[in-house]
């Protein structure tokens, strides 16, 4: 059986762009736990974060999480997904985890360019740049945890898919 493949790591790191060539290139169905939640909720991260706060959403993508997974699917989750043990433990004991990793500024600069507030309502209510410094200091070594395999994602997305491949083979020859 085909083990799911989660990919984590901070807004803007590629999760679902990549995600969606990744499960092309394997013939695998592509599966997104931000996308799932607005639409089994009809509301996006923003509103669910206004009618039920952090708290609330945050319980919602655990149950989102358990929602996606299947066999032979790539899973792109939402880039606080690692904030809760029992999701990391969950990703791990379930699939391959791949961290996407880039530095603050690089995904800085992708979120300026394509923000998408309604799907990335501000954590911290800091501009961007120095936000995602904040983010990635208090959250690198839960995404180093939870994942099997470290990519860099700065690379063209087609790269960070070959590098992904690269990573399975070497797991499942080990
Ligand atoms: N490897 C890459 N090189 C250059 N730009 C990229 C790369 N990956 C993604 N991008 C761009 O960065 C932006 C964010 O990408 P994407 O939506 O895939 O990130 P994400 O990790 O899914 O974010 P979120 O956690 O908010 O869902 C998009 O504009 C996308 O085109
Ligand atoms: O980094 C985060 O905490 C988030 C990332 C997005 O994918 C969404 O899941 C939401 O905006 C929260
Ligand atoms: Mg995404």
């Amino acid at each position: 059986m085909s083990r799911p493949i989660y990919l984590i790591g901070a807004r803007g790191c590629g999760k679902t762009t990549v995600g969606e060539a990744l499960s092309r290139a394997l013939g695998y169905a592509f599966r997104d736990t931000d996308h799932h939640l607005q639409l089994s909720t009809q509301r996006s991260v923003a509103q669910i974060v206004a009618d039920e706060g952090w708290e609330g959403f945050r319980a919602r993508e655990t149950e989102s999480l358990k929602a996606v997974t299947a066999p032979a699917t790539v899973i792109a989750t939402g880039g606080g997904m690692v904030l809760a043990e029992y999701n990391r433990r969950f990703m791990r004991e379930h699939g391959q985890v791949i961290w996407l990793s880039a530095p603050s500024q690089v995904l800085a600069q992708r979120l300026e360019s394509q923000p998408e507030a309604a799907q990335r309502p501000t954590l911290t209510g800091r501009p961007i740049a120095e936000e995602m410094g904040d983010i990635l200091r208090e959250r690198a070594h839960l995404y180093r945890d939870a994942a099997h395999h470290e990519v860099n994602a700065m690379q063209a997305p087609e790269r960070v898919v070959d590098e992904i491949l690269h990573s399975l083979s070497l797991a499942r020859a080990s």
